[in-house]
């Protein structure tokens, strides 16, 4: 299959997009249109876009965009194992992490299907054995805390994941996260901690960051200093790395798992990454649901018509948005507070991904490309930022989540409606504000609407439905990318900031920097 790789302002229905008049969505806005304008984003996660700013013609031109830019042609080259990234020379192999693929890819000789699995599955066997105590802490007592050393794509998917899904099962291990290398946070976490009794998980791709290895000899420090008799700190600490890492050559841990270097950081929610300490606190049964709903999502991708094909879709929009409505932010506003840290994940995997400047090729691009990304929870969010989302000059289009049912059977009704209900009243009285807006006299009174809106659904927050919400934001942000013609998948704009860290601590400082330095120092 060949495929040309283009600058989005050559394509033709772009083109066409910039000159077509934009839509009203005070005018276009019906029952009929909030029941029709829905697409399948799989494992039933569905994408409504009522609310967006399009119509039949815009989606036309939308619909030839992804043709004419070859999106689904060059997911399949994704994941038939092309170059894809082609800043750092690798395959993009995320998806094959939970068993999505077309055909087999070996990649330095091996089979990369079988790689995968037998890192699962190694893990799945030591996370029953610490479940059934036939794995113990060194001083004989089972393991009943489990905490994530790990920063960037090593710890933003997992806890948002882990948050996400420990309502709904009953944890195994009781999970906990050390990223920043702030020592009051990693003190914070540790404080509460019986050192017995807690296994860490270490992960890093690199097996180079700072903040990671800085924090591992943190923890090792603390247990050192605890003074407990028979206790052998490595053997608390399993290791999550790539097989060419150096953390990969020590063999001291209590045991190591390994991803290779055809998956991003911030992409490695499905790998060993996230599927370590996942199988450790939720089991290994709720991770491989989790895996089964992003395979679903992944598949639903494949799809070549927008209408059938969310993640594709939600792409598209979200580059007219962007492109042509010059709309360069999105909020992400879970309905939900298990999905408190989901945001934060997604500013990750968008920002590092899609803030680019120069094309595949390294030529800078005329458009803008990515969006800045924030979000916290509804109905949170509607007391503190709203207000700017409702009147502010500039507009900011809300990507809404929601879920018909709570993730536990507990909920009571007060004032003639439950908690879940008014959660629920909440989120599409918002959607419905954004996008009708009131008139008033009032000018401080008046709301214009014409916000976009868009809302992902489903019945509930499961394994299935958060595999598939992941899978879903992995996907509209590699569309986007191949819409754009960037690429999304190395991250070169992170590299000063460490350097010229490493140069304060080495005292390797310009004039600039030692005066910075000197504020803080
Ligand atoms: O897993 P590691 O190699 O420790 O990397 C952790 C993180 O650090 C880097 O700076 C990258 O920007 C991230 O994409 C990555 O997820």
């Amino acid at each position: 299959m060949s495929v040309n790789y283009v600058n989005l302002d050559k394509s033709d229905n772009f083109k066409k997009l910039l000159e077509t008049p934009v839509c009203q969505i005070k005018e276009e806005l019906s029952s009929d249109r909030i029941k029709k304008y829905s697409a399948s984003a799989g494992a039933g996660l569905v994408y409504n876009f009522a609310g967006k700013k399009v119509n039949n013609t815009i989606l036309t031109l939308l619909q030839g965009l992804a043709d004419e830019q070859q999106l689904i042609e060059k997911y399949k080259l994704l994941l038939n194992g092309d170059v894809i990234n082609t800043g750092e020379k690798r395959m993009v192999l995320h998806h094959h992490t939970r068993g999505m693929k077309l055909d087999d890819v070996v990649s330095e000789g091996q089979d990369m299907t079988k790689f995968y699995d037998g890192e699962k599955k190694k893990i799945y066997d030591f996370a029953k054995k610490v479940h059934n105590k036939e794995i113990l802490g060194s001083t004989g007592k089972p393991f009943d805390t489990v905490v994530q050393v790990g920063i960037g794509g090593s710890d933003l998917g997992p806890r948002a994941i882990y948050l996400a899904l420990k309502n709904y099962n009953k944890p195994v291990l009781n999970a906990h996260f050390i990223a920043n290398v702030d020592p009051d946070d990693a003190n914070n976490v540790l404080s509460s901690l019986n050192f017995e009794t807690t296994l860490f998980v270490l992960v890093s791709k690199s097996g180079t960051t700072q903040e990671t290895l800085t924090n591992q000899k943190f923890v090792l420090n603390k247990m050192e200093k605890a003074n407990i008799s028979g206790l052998v700190p490595l053997k608390h600490f399993v290791s999550v790395t790539s097989a060419t890492s150096p953390l990969a050559a020590d063999t001291n841990y209590l045991s190591s798992f390994f991803i290779d270097n055809n998956i991003g950081g911030r992409f490695s929610s499905s790998s060993a990454v996230g599927g370590c300490i996942l199988s450790l606190a939720l089991g290994p049964e709720i991770f491989e649901r989790f895996l089964s709903g992003a395979r679903e999502a992944d598949k639903q991708a494949l799809n070549s018509n927008i209408f059938e094909n969310a993640a594709l879709l939600d792409a598209l929009i979200g580059v007219y948005e962007n492109n042509v409505l010059n709309m360069k932010n999105t909020a992400v506003i879970p309905y939900s507070e298990s999905m408190s840290r989901f945001p934060a994940h997604l500013q990750q995997l968008d920002m590092e991904s899609n803030g680019k400047s120069v094309n595949r090729f390294g030529d800078r691009v005329s458009y803008s490309t990515g969006v800045s990304i924030f979000g916290e929870p509804g109905t949170n969010s509607q007391h503190s930022f709203f207000q700017y989302i409702h009147q502010a000059t500039s507009i900011i289009p809300v990507q809404f989540i929601g879920f018909r049912k709570p993730q536990i059977d507990a909920d009571m009704e007060y004032q003639g409606s439950t908690s879940g209900k008014k959660l629920n009243a909440n989120l599409v009285a918002q959607m419905t504000a954004m996008g009708v807006g009131k008139d008033d006299e009032n000018k401080n009174k008046n709301f214009d609407g014409e916000r976009p809106t868009s809302l992902l659904h489903a019945d509930q927050l499961t394994p299935e439905t958060m595999g598939a919400i992941l899978a879903h934001f992995e996907n509209k942000v590699m569309f986007q990318g191949f819409t754009w013609n960037i690429n999304s998948f190395d991250q070169e704009g992170v590299q000063l900031g460490k350097l010229l860290a490493n140069k304060v601590l080495n005292n390797q400082m310009d004039d600039v920097l030692k005066s910075y330095a000197d504020l803080m120092i």
